[in-house]
């Protein structure tokens, strides 16, 4: 069946505020205005960190103006009002969607009032699902009493089907046993140019330098470099799973996580300042580098969550240059395998592009098309 078909099959009009307009914001806008005939998607809220554009019947904007009108706008935003406006939006038929495209703690605290109100929530914003328990357990039974629900795909992989793909193996009764991944688009591109193989190659503060100038790294490298973000991707993994779902009581600070900022270098303010320094610690990264490619192996960010044991950990691994980690990876690509029951020794895996503004947005956009 096609888009089309399944669309003008489902709600008529289904009204969306978007929240955060940055790079994945504006790219998810684009592909909104420019959804294909019937498009139900009535944008209703732009909301940028400093002005709010808001009509209930839907803003007058195209791909070319919204940008603008969003800077010439007179409103500031404001969540009460925000939350008051959509909950009087919802009716039987007519969906109401919060599309949060920041990375505000702030935003993610709110997830479970909209969901209370029947306002559904789509995301590729990590904090909530990967902060402490209360806060998911409030989600979850937000979502539970009024029936809006939380999809939130982008959050590991960026498009990759990885969060559908795990919550239908468990849905279907399939075990799942264990899932290990390279999930870190940044780590990702890092270690596939500075570990072939061979003991020697480019320094580990010259690769780190080139991939915060192609845009992979956040501003602060170190906030890459120390491992949180994969450990944010396994909790919101873990808790996909029932016997996993509660074992994170403080969320992504009880992974098991390898922190690879030196510990002189922890705190450094600027990241210029951070990579300016990283040259000092090259010898240690070189060395295990050597160590690996003597044994045949390459180093590798992975994720790991092992269902039996409860094992959760983000650390720096060594696979032999025969692993698919070695082999099939270039870029910032994702890799996820998961092991299961059904699956046995040859897991099912997904593979591909787990950063990026087109790929985030096409991630949200297909979790949008979930509840039409
Ligand atoms: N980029 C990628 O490849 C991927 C991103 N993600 C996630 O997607 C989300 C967006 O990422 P990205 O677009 O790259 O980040 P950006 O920093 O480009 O955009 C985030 C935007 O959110 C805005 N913002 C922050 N707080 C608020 C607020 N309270 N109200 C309204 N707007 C606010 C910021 O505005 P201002 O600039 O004015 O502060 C900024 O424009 C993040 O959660 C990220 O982790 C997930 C997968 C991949
Ligand atoms: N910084 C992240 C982007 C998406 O979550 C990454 O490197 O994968
Ligand atoms: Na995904």
């Amino acid at each position: 069946m096609s888009v089309q078909a399944i669309v003008s099959s489902g709600p008529k009009v289904m009204r969306v505020a978007v929240v955060g307009v940055g790079l994945v914001g504006s790219e998810f806008i684009n592909q909104l205005l420019n959804f294909p005939t019937p498009n139900p998607f009535r944008i209703v809220t732009l909301t940028s960190s400093k002005t709010t554009l808001h009509a209930p019947d839907g803003l007058n904007i195209t791909p070319d103006s919204w940008k603008q009108s969003l800077a010439q706008a007179s409103l500031r935003p404001d969540f009460p009002f925000l939350l008051r406006e959509l909950a009087a939006l919802v009716k039987p038929g007519e969906p109401v969607v919060l599309v949060d495209n920041t990375s505000s703690n702030a935003v993610a605290a709110l997830y479970p009032q909209f969901l209370r109100s029947g306002v559904h929530v789509i995301t590729p914003n990590k904090k909530a699902f990967s902060a402490e328990l209360s806060l998911y357990e409030s989600i979850v039974s937000a979502s539970l009493a009024s029936g809006a629900k939380f999809l939130n795909e982008a959050t590991v992989g960026a498009g990759l089907p990885i969060i559908s793909t795990l919550k239908d193996l468990v849905a279907t009764g399939d075990q799942v046993l264990k899932i290990e991944g390279v999930f870190s688009g940044t780590m990702s591109y890092i270690f596939n140019e500075f570990s072939t193989g061979q003991e020697g190659g480019p320094s580990f503060s010259s690769v780190v330098k080139v991939a915060r100038e192609k845009g992979y790294t956040e501003p602060h490298p170190a906030d890459d470099l120390n491992g949180a973000d994969v450990a944010r991707k396994l909790t919101i993994l873990s808790r996909c799973i029932p016997s996993l779902r509660s074992s994170l009581p403080d969320g992504y600070q009880s992974v098991s996580t390898k922190s690879l900022v030196p510990q002189e270098l922890e705190g450094i303010d600027t990241g210029d300042e951070f990579i300016a320094r990283l040259p000092e610690f090259d010898d240690h990264f070189n060395k295990m580098r050597a160590d690996a490619a003597k044994e045949n192996q390459v180093l590798r960010f992975a994720g790991v969550i092992d269902v039996a044991s409860g094992t959760i950990k983000a650390d720096l691994e060594k696979y032999p240059v025969t692993h698919p980690f070695a082999t099939a990876l270039g870029g910032s690509d994702n890799i996820v395998m998961f092991y299961t029951a059904r699956y046995g020794a040859r897991p099912l895996v997904v593979q591909g592009a787990g950063a990026g503004a087109a790929v985030t947005a096409m991630g949200v956009m297909s979790d949008l098309l979930k509840l039409v």
